[in-house]
């Protein structure tokens, strides 16, 4: 569902964020995406969600090679593509109902299919009896499930998290993991950059391991079969 073929990401400033970086996850397939500070996690995510180009290499979504994909596409990529941030970038002078019903707005589904989608969508992250609240009323972990809820809303066959617990204790994050767990189960290909490493231990799911742009463990699936 998501490839990277030999891609190299270099900024305008030379600066060298991924390279010759390779691998291939699989449709429900969910992993892990870690390493130090500047190791390259939000590049890589970024390449995904085509708001950055490769300089060289190609990636691959859905079976879309993303390099030539023209510009007026773009927005339609992103649909099928939920993103989960650390902040969660909700907007508090709407309700909870409204932030989820966002990304449904902008791509002109009509009214009537709305309200159903948005309370799908609350009542798989459980807030489904906070639709009218404000997200400032609700805890940290609320308003991350909040998120999540925007993320999913659209049904996008690919879910990409930036740090999605990095304000959240090890219960809270637990919880959303597991959240992120039975969207993969379901066919969601669920990819998860975080620095959180008792966490993704815990989980004991592919890890990909960024060091200076290199993809240094995890290129290749886990192996599932009998040791030999
Ligand atoms: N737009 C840009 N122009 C130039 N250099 C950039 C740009 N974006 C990122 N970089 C550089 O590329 C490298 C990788 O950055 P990136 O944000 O991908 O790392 P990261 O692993 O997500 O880091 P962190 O965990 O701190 O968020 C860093 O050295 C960063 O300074």
């Amino acid at each position: 569902m998501i490839e990277f073929q030999q891609v190299t990401k270099r900024y305008d400033n030379d600066h060298t964020a991924l390279r010759q970086v390779n691998f291939d996850l699989a449709r429900g397939e969910m992993a892990f995406l870690t390493g130090h500070s500047g190791a390259g996690k939000s590049t890589l995510l970024k390449l995904i969600m085509l708001m950055e180009r490769p300089s060289a290499g190609r990636v691959i979504v859905g079976g879309q090679v993303l390099n030539t994909l023209p510009r007026r596409q773009i927005p339609y990529l992103r649909r099928h593509i939920g993103v989960v941030f650390q902040n969660h970038q909700l907007l508090f002078d709407r309700t909870v109902f409204d932030n989820v019903a966002m990304p449904l707005q902008v791509t002109g589904v009509p009214a009537r299919d709305i309200g159903r989608r948005v309370r799908a969508a609350l009542d798989k992250v459980g807030l489904l009896d906070k639709e009218k609240m404000n997200p400032i009323q609700l805890s940290g972990g609320e308003q991350q499930r909040v998120g999540i809820a925007r993320a999913v809303v659209n049904k996008p066959p690919v879910l990409l998290a930036d740090e999605p617990t990095g304000n959240l204790d090890p219960e809270l994050s637990a919880d959303i993991m597991h959240l992120f767990e039975q969207f993969s189960q379901v066919g969601v290909t669920v990819l998860i950059a975080s620095h959180d490493i008792a966490l993704i231990t815990n989980m004991g799911r592919r890890t990909l391991t960024l060091d200076q742009g290199r993809l240094v463990a995890g290129g290749k699936p886990l192996s599932v079969g009998v040791p030999v």
